[in-house]
């Protein structure tokens, strides 16, 4: 058998792991893992990010008091995450292999120092056919510090270690064109960048475990797909999902969002997905932001920039935004705002960002 990539990132929803009655569905996650082990052993390195914790301790017991949604998030989390990575780590041992557990948080994507040692620690684990498996850090991530959902991770995750493909798995089989419930829902196929609009109050509704809901598997599928990493999005409570839909001489239905032919250096894509933590913002013109998402390599000059929204320094990432304000890009200072007003009177303006340091969000 013949599978299409050797790299993937594989993300498991709460869906996917939590029965009816919200606890851990165990027998899926023993299915799930007969496939990963069958992958690496064929070749195909996985990284693995899993939801379930909460799923997971819920079973294990109910708060004594009335307890605030976060405390009780907290409280299900880190019981039931020890469950979980012990449950993947048994059924992985049955097929001879290790896993090991990654917990991170958003905060930890905003440091650049912290984001290597995150990718080094990854890498080190695959180099030793180690399985890693990521999870949100639910016990100190809370309320602005959470990531929207897994899938947000995964595809910050996908792009660090430069996965091939990232595969989300859902309880649907992929995205449609209106909510799966909606009785003339179609399945749509393939998505190529920014073909698919589904910004509808269908596709807001959210599911009973998920948190993010089909929008941010959406948003997030296509942000790495420009990025040079294919997605697919399909069903992970189908038998055999994962073989099936990587076998090279199969047809699986599902979602596959194309990615774009090229992708961003290391530093690029960890600015691409940094616009959480950017501490200026300036809003360009037009003409800027047709240079800037041409072809060509073009760095982002002050006369490009209409006004400061709020101020930097030098080395500060910024948030760059049309005027409407709908973000475009993020770059990094290489000179503070105060100095910016001195640059745009000189005749040799140099450059506010420097295009090794850029990410556009509609770069060809
Ligand atoms: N247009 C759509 N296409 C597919 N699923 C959708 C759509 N709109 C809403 N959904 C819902 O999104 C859910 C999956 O997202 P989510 O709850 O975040 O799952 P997960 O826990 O797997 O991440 C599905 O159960 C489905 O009901
Ligand atoms: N970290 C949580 C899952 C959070 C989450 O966003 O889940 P999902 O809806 O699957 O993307 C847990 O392990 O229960």
């Amino acid at each position: 058998m013949q599978f299409r990539y050797k790299k993937i990132t594989v993300k498991i929803g709460s869906n996917v792991l939590a029965k009816a009655d919200g606890t851990l569905n165990v027998a899926r996650i023993a299915h799930l893992v007969d496939q990963i082990a069958f992958l690496q052993k064929s070749g195909v390195e996985v990284v693995l990010v899993s939801s379930g914790a909460v799923a997971a301790g819920r079973a294990v017991l109910e708060p004594v008091k009335r307890t605030d949604a976060v405390s009780q998030r907290q409280l299900w989390a880190a019981l039931g995450q020890v469950k979980l990575i012990s449950r993947y780590s048994d059924f992985f041992s049955e097929h001879g292999l290790v896993c090991a557990q990654v917990l991170t948080t958003k905060e930890n994507f905003s440091d650049r120092g912290h984001y290597l040692n995150m990718k080094n620690c990854i890498t080190t684990l695959l180099e030793n056919k180690v399985i890693p498996i990521v999870n949100e850090n639910d016990t100190i991530s809370v309320t602005e510090l959470m990531f929207t959902d897994n899938d947000e991770l995964s595809g910050l995750i996908a792009s660090m270690v430069n996965s091939e493909a990232l595969v989300i798995l859902s309880n649907v089989n992929g995205v449609y064109n209106t909510h799966p419930q909606n009785e003339n829902a179609e399945l749509i196929h393939q998505i190529d960048r920014e073909e698919v609009d589904l910004k509808g109050s269908a596709v807001e509704r959210q599911s009973t475990f998920g948190r993010g809901g089909m929008l941010t598997k959406l948003r997030i599928a296509q942000k790495v797909a420009g990025d040079g990493i294919g997605v697919h999005v399909a069903n992970g409570t189908t038998e055999n999902v994962l073989i099936d839909l990587l076998d090279k001489d199969k047809e699986f239905e599902h979602t596959y969002f194309v990615p774009n032919k090229k992708s961003s250096s290391g530093v690029k894509k960890w600015i691409g997905y940094s616009d959480d933590f950017a501490k200026g913002q300036v809003v360009i013109n037009q003409g800027a932001i047709k240079a800037l998402n041409s072809e060509k390599a073009v760095s982002l000059l002050p006369v490009g920039v209409v006004k400061t929204i709020s101020d930097f320094k030098k080395g500060d990432l910024i948030k760059i935004v049309d005027e409407t304000g709908a973000v475009v890009g993020v770059g990094k200072a290489q000179y503070g705002s105060d100095k910016m007003k001195q640059e745009m009177d000189s005749e040799k303006q140099k450059p506010l960002v420097h295009y090794d340091y850029l990410y556009m969000e509609n770069k060809k």
